[in-house]
């Protein structure tokens, strides 16, 4: 097991890259630690695999350095970094039965055949293999192999780290939430660093206590799946997580220091007006999630009004859509609660309405600081 620290790390694939549009993965400091259950979400293209292609070791980085407990790791080979890598697709020797499939990566280091043997059934009942251990591995089927592989992975006891490159794709549906506690449960036993690739909120939920999102190339957001939905650092983390996302709006500067969308005025808290007033960027926004907006059947001091457009019920809970001057907006209302018909208001609770500046939040108290990637600029 071992901390990853990856320092000032870059990546391009190109030969000789000139702007940040080359970078896959743009400069960025980041702590795994050690032991940790991480999950890293992002959209297709952002650099998640490139990432961990670094870790493992498949990929060096053109810039920065990735350490393990202190020792620079950077120009070792894969072999020589104790990683166990599972990838989207299986792979497993077809020709081998599952158990010595299973066995492989500890033959390979020697390991007593005893030793082998009681890993082996140890994994192969985690993952509830054990029935199809005499199996060739090319009678499996896709579930089946993927645990195989999912297995060479969790058999050595020694290993730094275990990385999952979305390693349920492949697998039914019906498996994969059982997969992912699974999963989960062999974090637990084990306290194993693992580093799960994916692109699903849910998924990376219900695995990571940590997640770190990547946007652009770049983590953009470090924090529990809380943290991550209670206060986006990023705009993006805004709208990517949640369902529906954040809702967004584009702003403008008002003469008394607080912000106005279309004409409307929004009164910002004193430390979101002090940041403001340092900067002279044009770029702000307000975010406000669709299940904080507070939904009025009457008019209210500080309420406005907004004309539904429709209403989609999803058995607990329902989404309204509702035009807020030209833009469409979401809020949340319980099972329970009044449809909101033709007009409705509503209010935007000083606590849950965020500012953000050049898309990062801006203007949060102090104590309520979530970790962040720590990223370089680039
Ligand atoms: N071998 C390569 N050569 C050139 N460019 C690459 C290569 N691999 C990835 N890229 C580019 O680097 C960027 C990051 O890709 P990467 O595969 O790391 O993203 P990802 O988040 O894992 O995406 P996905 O979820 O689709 O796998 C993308 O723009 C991609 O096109």
């Amino acid at each position: 097991m071992a901390e990853i620290i990856l320092n000032s790390l870059a990546h391009s694939y190109k030969a000789s890259p000139q702007s940040r549009e080359d970078y896959a993965i743009r400069k960025m400091t980041h702590t795994w630690r050690n032991g940790g259950a991480y999950a890293l979400l992002g959209p297709s293209g952002c650099g998640k695999s490139t990432m961990l292609n670094i870790i493992s070791g498949l990929l060096t980085p053109s810039e920065g350095e990735v350490m393990f407990d202190n020792q620079d790791v950077s120009q070792l080979a894969p072999q020589e970094r104790n990683i166990a890598q599972v990838f989207q697709f299986p792979v497993v020797y077809d020709t081998m039965t599952v158990y010595d499939n299973l066995a492989f990566p500890l033959r390979n280091m020697k390991t007593p055949e005893a030793k082998v043997r009681s890993r082996v059934s140890e994994v192969a009942e985690l993952l509830e293999l054990n029935n199809v251990l005499e199996k060739r591995a090319s009678n499996l089927n896709a579930d089946e192999k993927q645990k195989v592989s999912m297995g060479r992975g969790l058999v050595r006891e020694d290993v730094s780290a275990i990385l999952f490159d979305e390693p349920l794709t492949v697998i039914d549906p019906h498996l994969k939430w059982k997969l992912r506690r699974k999963l989960r449960q062999i974090h637990e036993q084990f306290h194993i660093t693992m580093i799960y690739v994916t692109h699903d909120q849910l998924e990376a939920a219900t695995f990571a206590e940590e997640i770190a999102v990547m946007y652009d190339g770049a983590i953009v957001q470090f924090g529990s799946p809380r943290e991550l939905f209670e206060r986006p650092n990023h705009t993006f983390v805004g709208f990517f997580i949640g369902s529906p996302g954040m809702n967004l709006l584009p702003v403008q500067r008002t003469s008394d220091g607080n912000v106005s969308f279309e004409d409307m005025p929004i009164t910002l808290t004193d430390a979101q007006r002090q940041v403001l007033e340092s900067t002279d960027s044009k770029n702000i926004k307000v975010g406000i999630r669709p299940e904080f907006v507070h939904v009025w059947q009457e008019k209210r001091g500080d309420s406005w009004e907004v004309s539904v457009q429709h209403v989609e019920d999803l058995g607990t809970y329902k989404i309204v859509t509702a035009m807020f001057g030209t833009l469409p907006i979401k809020l949340r209302i319980a099972e329970e609660a009044p449809i909101p018909q033709g007009h409705t208001h509503i209010s935007f609770p000083a606590q849950w309405l965020k500012l953000y500046i050049d898309e990062y939040l801006a203007g949060e108290p102090e104590e309520s600081a979530s970790a962040t990637g720590g990223q370089d600029a680039n």
